[in-house]
């Protein structure tokens, strides 16, 4: 049995990047930035008042007193030049005048007819943004997942056509005799399919357009007919029939069909069957069929192959720490990606393990990590998880 991180590195090695595509600027959110782009000009565009009140020159005194001769506002600016002893009335996000070096909020400012008097000294902000503050024409934004406030920074670099990797296609084929779909009339010896629809909305958040294909029951012939309508899939995911029993015959049917094998069985608890190669065109992820196994080997796997394929030079997840509060015994030689709760700071593990309990993966906020062999932990170690 290899470990996660060698299964990692052996699944992400047969992740050649997709090529890329362009896409209206709303159809982007959430996609990787396949290309950097730059900016198509400056931000703000001119010198631009950051308050309402009065733009004037120099730094004026409290008492001093000027003539307003115009207005600038957002939009339509003030186009005359003003000069010494003069001030224009200015809104928030108008171009500042020419002549003009400060905008003294109106606050601070008592107005009778065209004249204001400034009631304290002009302060030491100017409350003007400079031209380009925030970014420059030709600066550049570098490949990245596009977050909403992505979306505002190309919106207003003037970005209307962004450059995104294609989307993988994931084909999910759950197997067993046992599944029928939610909604279906479950015979006595059935379970509902369950599983993918937590990988299929994992997927589609990392960015793939997934299909669900249908339940293979469990003989060769099924799960072939199912194979072969996951043709074209850049990835696909098989849940269950991943272990040694003899029903679980995705091993066998996927290596007839001509599997090159990167790995069966990962030194992990949950997901040890888990299992991983080339099958044609497509990238195999073959996930252990209980929930918990297939969730946790989802975003272990799955997630990391999906940004992986999008361009993500680091698409694993990053361990982060926390102060444990309950002993642990000694971990044996698989890493144990323990379903646990998060508290500030503080991580406790649930009591109950058993990866077929959805109930307590459902109230899991962290994944606690126990390297394989590590040894006893007490409380107030700092151990590494995973957000989940
Ligand atoms: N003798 C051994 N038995 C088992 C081993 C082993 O090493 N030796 N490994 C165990 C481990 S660990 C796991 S994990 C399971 C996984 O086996 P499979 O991937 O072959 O999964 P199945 O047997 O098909 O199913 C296991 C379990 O999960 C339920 N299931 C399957 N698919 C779904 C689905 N889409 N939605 C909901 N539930 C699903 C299925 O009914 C079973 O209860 O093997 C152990 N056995
Ligand atoms: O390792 Mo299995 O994935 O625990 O149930």
């Amino acid at each position: 049995m290899i470990s996660v991180e060698d299964a990692q590195t052996r699944l992400l090695a047969l992740a050649a990047p997709l090529s890329s595509e362009t896409v209206p600027l709303r159809a982007a959110a959430n996609r990787w930035l396949a290309a950097p782009v730059a900016a198509r000009r400056d931000q703000p565009p001119f010198d631009a008042s950051a308050m309402d009140g009065y733009a004037v020159a120099g730094d004026p005194a409290a008492g001093d007193s000027f003539q307003v001769v115009g207005e600038a506002g957002a939009g339509h600016g003030f186009a005359g030049s003003v000069g010494p002893g003069q001030a224009v009335r200015i809104f928030t996000g108008a171009p500042v005048p020419a002549g003009t070096s400060r905008v003294v909020i109106q606050e601070d400012v008592d107005r009778q007819g065209d004249r204001i008097t400034l009631r304290v000294a002009a302060d030491s902000g100017r409350n003007i943004r400079p031209q380009g503050a925030d970014f420059a024409a030709g600066a550049r934004l570098a490949p990245r997942w596009l977050r909403p406030a992505d979306l505002a920074l190309l919106a207003a670099m003037n970005v209307a056509q962004v450059p995104v990797a294609r989307r993988p296609v994931v084909a999910f084929i759950a197997t067993g005799d046992e599944l029928v779909m939610p909604g279906e009339d479950p015979g006595p010896d059935q379970i509902i399919a369950s599983n993918s629809f937590a990988l299929e909305a994992m997927a589609r958040a990392a960015g793939a357009e997934t299909r669900l294909l249908p339940i293979a029951r469990d003989e060769d012939a099924a799960l072939r007919a199912v194979f072969a309508l996951a043709d074209g899939a850049d990835v696909i995911v098989t849940i269950g029939g991943a272990s040694v029993g003899d029903h679980d015959l995705v091993a066998r049917t996927a290596g007839d069909l001509g599997l090159v094998p990167a790995f069966h069985k990962v030194a992990m608890r949950p997901g040890k069957p888990l299992l991983a190669g080339r099958l044609g065109a497509s990238v195999l992820l073959g996930l252990p069929g209980n929930p918990v196994s297939a969730i946790i080997t989802g975003q272990l796997f799955l997630l990391p192959l999906l940004r992986a394929l999008q361009g993500d030079p680091a698409p694993l997840p990053a361990p982060q720490a926390a102060i444990l509060t309950e002993p642990l015994p000694a971990n044996g030689p698989r890493a144990h990606y323990m379903r646990a709760r998060l508290a500030g700071d503080r991580i406790t593990p649930f009591a109950q393990q058993d990866s077929a309990l959805l109930t307590i993966l459902s109230e899991a906020s962290a994944l606690l990590i126990r390297p394989a062999s590590d040894g006893q932990r007490q409380p107030g170690e700092t151990v590494p998880y995973l957000p989940f």
